[in-house]
């Protein structure tokens, strides 16, 4: 368990870069944190490995007190984290096995219980076969796996991933992902993944943080921080694209279907209201499929105009997230996002 209590960081010169963050991450839970450039991701990462000092607060991992701790306690909290990077950083000169070793090797772990938890290692992120390759002849995806065995060596509790599939590409990254799952599955371990990749968090986390100016802005159970329909980081984690050319003043609904309501597929959704009369025409959406549940957001547009407010009562009181919205105000809303970015 990682317990963050009104931890704040200021570098000297006085930038805020943590500002009374607090954040509870159960044992086992994958945690995504995202946030905008200078948003705090890399001075959080810092504090938590213990690399940098907090200026306020407590980090806590299993209990032990990382802002208190210090000498031989300090060491093994530190090892009880291990870290896998954007870039691998593997050494050239030695082979998937021996890179895996280093850790152990500076550990002083002896040389017959090195090789079997290397072989272990390998096993455990599908590289036996490849126990005496060079990184030159390994792929990008192969590196990163090697890399997570590395960070697995000194068995820690918490796996913590600074961008761990920005490398790689859409297939490498899905398998990575799932490699993190099943680790999380068989070894129980807490996971981090700090990313600026919205696809890696709806794929793999179990609970996600935005943090915003040094601050959590939100956080939650990733279906929650979802549903919540008003909330920026719903918007960007089920985002739809522009709607098509409509008059400024047209009316649509914005529909965010989430399993929580009567609805559990959208195609139930529009049975219902053609049921009730009430034809629509679908301008924007996108489904997608969240820890085995269909989630998605939608633009619809009533084809008759004054069916607009019978339309989202129906939604409503079917338990659907709905909102009634017009093209001029989604475009300035698209147009604030990009201005933001
Ligand atoms: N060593 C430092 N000294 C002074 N200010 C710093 C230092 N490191 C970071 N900052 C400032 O702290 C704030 C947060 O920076 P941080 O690097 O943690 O953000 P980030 O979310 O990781 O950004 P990015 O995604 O671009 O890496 C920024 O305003 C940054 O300029």
């Amino acid at each position: 368990m990682i317990e963050l209590n009104e931890v704040s960081k200021v570098y000297p010169g006085g930038v805020t870069a943590l500002n009374s963050v607090n954040l509870h991450i159960p044992a086992g839970e994958i945690h995504g944190i995202v946030g905008r450039s200078g948003a705090g991701k890399s001075t959080l990462i810092r504090c938590l490995t213990g690399l940098e000092d907090v200026t306020e607060g407590q980090i806590s991992i299993d209990g032990v007190d990382l802002t208190a701790a210090r000498g031989a306690e300090l060491i093994a909290a530190r090892r009880s984290i291990g870290m896998v990077f954007q870039h691998v950083n593997l050494l050239d000169s030695r082979t998937a096995a021996k890179n895996i070793a280093h850790p152990l090797e500076i550990a002083r772990v002896p040389k017959a219980e090195r090789r079997r938890r290397v072989a272990e290692l390998l096993e455990l992120v599908g590289l036996s076969d490849r126990a005496d390759n060079y990184p030159s002849q390994l792929s990008g995806g192969q590196k990163q796996r090697v890399g997570i065995a590395r960070a697995l060596a000194a068995e820690p509790g918490v796996l913590l991933c600074d961008e761990p599939t920005s490398a790689l590409d859409s297939t490498t990254t899905r398998q990575i992902l799932e490699l993190i799952g099943q680790l999380r599955d068989r070894l129980g371990i807490t996971v981090i993944i700090i990313t600026h990749e919205m696809s890696v968090v709806r794929e793999i986390c179990d609970a996600v943080s935005l943090l915003d100016e040094g601050s959590i802005a939100r956080s939650g159970p990733l279906l929650d921080v979802i549903s919540d329909r008003s909330s920026p980081l719903s918007k960007e984690l089920i985002s739809l694209p522009p709607t098509s050319a409509l008059q400024p003043g047209a009316q649509l609904i914005e529909v965010l279907l989430t399993e929580s309501g009567t609805i559990g597929h959208f195609g139930d959704l529009f049975s219902l209201l053609s049921r009730n009369g009430l034809p629509t025409r679908v301008e924007a959406g996108s489904i997608e499929t969240i820890q085995g549940r269909q989630v998605g957001r939608l633009h619809i547009r009533p084809e008759d105009s004054s069916t607009a407010q019978k339309t989202l009562q129906v939604l409503t009181d079917a338990g659907l997230h709905a909102e009634l919205t017009t093209a001029a105000a989604l475009e300035t809303e698209a147009g604030l996002k990009e201005e933001e970015a």
